[in-house]
């Protein structure tokens, strides 16, 4: 299977590099660049050194619809959605990590992106690539758009209690904290390191564009689901994600009954790791890594759930997942190249 990169000296596209060299299956056909074709990617990232050996090439989707099986493209939201319809017009299978085609609702995209709605056509057929809860056959699909890295750590939090109707949908708030690896490569006023060392900070306050397409997916789950509240925040950290997810719970429930459900519903999920009853992951614990690692409590004096999730925001966020997709648009074994453990300390 050949495999290209589009937007390759993004943090999602050279970890789709890192991540392609070493799968078993998959060759690292080409990666591509708007802005920096002819360069070596050791140029914008040294620690690819003697990797691949190739040069960054131009975006060409028909001459890389006539080379390869599948194109990841690894774009802002807003360029995406120009770009795929090329790519699957010329033939391309396409794996997209940006915004552009999770949204079923064209209003509902342009208010939360400001930006164009895609092509409907090419938007309805998208199957979104939430890979442990996929709600279509990903060996029939054209595109899959990959989640948004919080959605990920979000629904996977979620998915249990909600398809057991087990908490108050209008109760949920997820509380989220990222790494600065999560805003791209392209250092911002808000990122850049005086900014953020040894700082905390809230952002986007009830206007983060990953609001409705957690709320799209609650809702196909249980209809009963609501507007959700969704705080984000950034942590001087480079790489994880961390959402607290608290929710009112059932009279009668146990603490570890909640646990039970949590285990089996992900007992054959080789990514997603629930803890023992009373112990909490850390975003250091999936560091690197293409796992989830869960937590559920239940506090028995007020029946308030609160669930931990954690992932690498650049891995099971985003280019992890996208390899994991592309495992499964090929019926390949869904740990194919990344069944690897976390780099830790
Ligand atoms: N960082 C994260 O944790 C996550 C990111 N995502 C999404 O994945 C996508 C990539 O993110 P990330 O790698 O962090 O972003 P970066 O900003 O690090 O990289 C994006 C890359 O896109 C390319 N690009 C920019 N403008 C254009 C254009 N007009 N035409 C073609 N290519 C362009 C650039 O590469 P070049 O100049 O070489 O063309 C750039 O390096 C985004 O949509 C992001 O929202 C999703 C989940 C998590
Ligand atoms: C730290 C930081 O800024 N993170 C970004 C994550 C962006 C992202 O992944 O965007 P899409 O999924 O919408 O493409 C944010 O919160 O907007």
């Amino acid at each position: 299977m050949k495999a290209a990169v589009i937007g390759a000296t993004g943090y999602g596209g050279a970890e789709l590099i890192r991540l392609l060299q070493q799968h078993p299956e998959a060759t690292l056909h080409s990666f591509h660049s708007s802005s920096k074709e002819g360069e070596s990617i050791e140029a914008s990232y040294p620690h690819l050194q003697t990797v691949s050996g190739m040069a960054l090439e131009a975006i060409d989707p028909e001459k890389i619809a006539s080379e390869t099986d599948v194109v990841f493209t690894a774009t802002p939201s807003g360029v995406s959605s120009e770009l795929v319809p090329e790519l699957i017009d010329a033939g391309n299978r396409v794996i997209d990590l940006s915004g552009d085609f999770r949204l079923k609702d064209p209003k509902l995209y342009e208010q939360w992106y400001n930006k164009k709605a895609p092509d409907e056509t090419v938007l309805q057929n998208a199957v979104y690539g939430l890979t442990e809860w996929l709600e279509a056959d990903a060996t029939e699909a054209q595109l899959i758009s990959n989640p948004g890295c919080y959605p990920t750590a979000a629904l996977l939090g979620l998915a249990p209690l909600m398809k057991q109707n087990i908490a108050n949908p209008d109760s949920i708030i997820i509380d989220a904290k990222t790494g600065v690896s999560g805003a791209g490569k392209k250092a911002t006023p808000v990122t850049h390191f005086t900014e953020m060392n040894d700082n905390l900070k809230i952002y986007k306050v009830f206007a983060h564009q990953h609001t409705p397409e957690i709320e799209q997916v609650l809702s196909g789950w249980n209809s009963q689901t609501g507007p959700i509240t969704f705080s984000t925040h950034l942590v001087p950290m480079t790489r994880g994600i961390m959402t607290t997810i608290y929710a009112q719970g059932p009279d009668g429930m146990t603490a570890k009954e909640l646990t039970d459900l949590y285990q089996e519903s992900y007992n054959d999920s080789y990514f997603v790791r629930v803890r023992e009853q009373g112990t909490y992951p850390s975003t250091k614990e999936v560091y690197g890594s293409n796992f989830c690692d869960l937590s559920v409590a239940l506090d028995e004096r007020t029946n308030r759930i609160m669930i931990v999730s954690v992932i690498d925001n650049l891995v099971k966020g985003a280019s992890g997942q996208a390899v994991q997709n592309m495992n499964r648009m090929f019926d390949i074994e869904e740990t194919a190249g990344l069944g690897f453990a976390p780099v830790y300390p």
